[in-house]
């Protein structure tokens, strides 16, 4: 019998808070959830919920205090702490990442935003830029190669950014509120690619977001209230 596909991200109760004594926080009480490869998921809570603490310990960026956390059905932390040395490779290889305001350098063409992280992770210059003029006509923003990210619209410097987190074929992509600066059409657009790219490149996709005019394009919303999944 084969059985149900591996998630590709998965958490088991997973708890994390900050400070101690009078100052601890309890962030996240208990989360456990799944994503699979081709999933949009939403994340979406209250101001202080957790939201931001999931997607930062789902990008191997904070440590959870207790709790399992999978990657690719590979225990990356477990019994307090990493399993893997090399988390700055494993960011690199299999995580992308989108942010509201796309953190984009300024002095850096589209390409050349796109080509950096190719580049980092070892990529000679040439092919770097050749794959990142791919991304952008990928993400209709090809026509805007050359310019700077004062020269963009809003839009367009979100597909770049978009563009930025796919450079590396990541297979999980984590955006902080994507749309939040767009337009409804433009929040659409960018919607229809990450749904594009989850169901191309059989990404996993988590997405916070507070955005109304995107709630129905999510395949399931998981809601934290006080540290928890409801
Ligand atoms: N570095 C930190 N030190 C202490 N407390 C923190 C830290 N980061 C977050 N917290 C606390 O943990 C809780 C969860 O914060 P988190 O940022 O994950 O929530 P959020 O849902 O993303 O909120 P927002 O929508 O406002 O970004 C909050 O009570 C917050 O004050």
């Amino acid at each position: 019998m084969i059985g149900a596909p591996t998630p590709l991200v998965s958490f088991v109760d997973v708890r994390k808070h900050y400070g101690e004594g009078s100052a601890r926080v309890d962030a996240l009480r208990g989360v456990s959830f799944d994503v699979g490869a081709g999933e949009v998921v939403g994340l979406r809570g209250p101001s202080g919920s957790g939201k931001t603490t999931v997607l930062n310990i789902v990008g191997c960026i904070l440590a959870p205090s207790e709790g399992t956390v999978r990657i690719a059905g590979e225990d990356i932390f477990a019994e307090g702490h990493w399993l893997r040395r090399d988390l700055r490779r494993l960011r690199l290889e299999t995580i992308g990442f989108i942010f509201q305001f796309h953190n984009l350098l300024p002095f850096l063409t589209a390409t050349d935003n796109v080509a950096l992280v190719l580049q980092l992770a070892g990529e000679p210059r040439a092919a770097a830029r050749r794959r990142a003029r791919e991304l952008l006509d990928y993400l209709d923003v090809g026509h805007r190669r050359d310019a700077f990210p004062a020269q963009l619209s809003g839009g367009e410097a979100q597909r770049v950014a978009i563009a930025r987190a796919l450079a590396n074929r990541p297979r999980i992509i984590l955006a902080d509120e994507p749309t939040a600066a767009l337009d409804s059409q433009r929040a659409q657009t960018v919607m229809d690619l990450l749904r594009r790219v989850a169901v191309d490149q059989k990404a996993a996709i988590v997405v916070v977001t507070h955005d109304e005019k995107i709630v129905d394009r999510f395949d399931r919303m998981l809601e934290l209230r006080d540290g928890l999944l409801i």
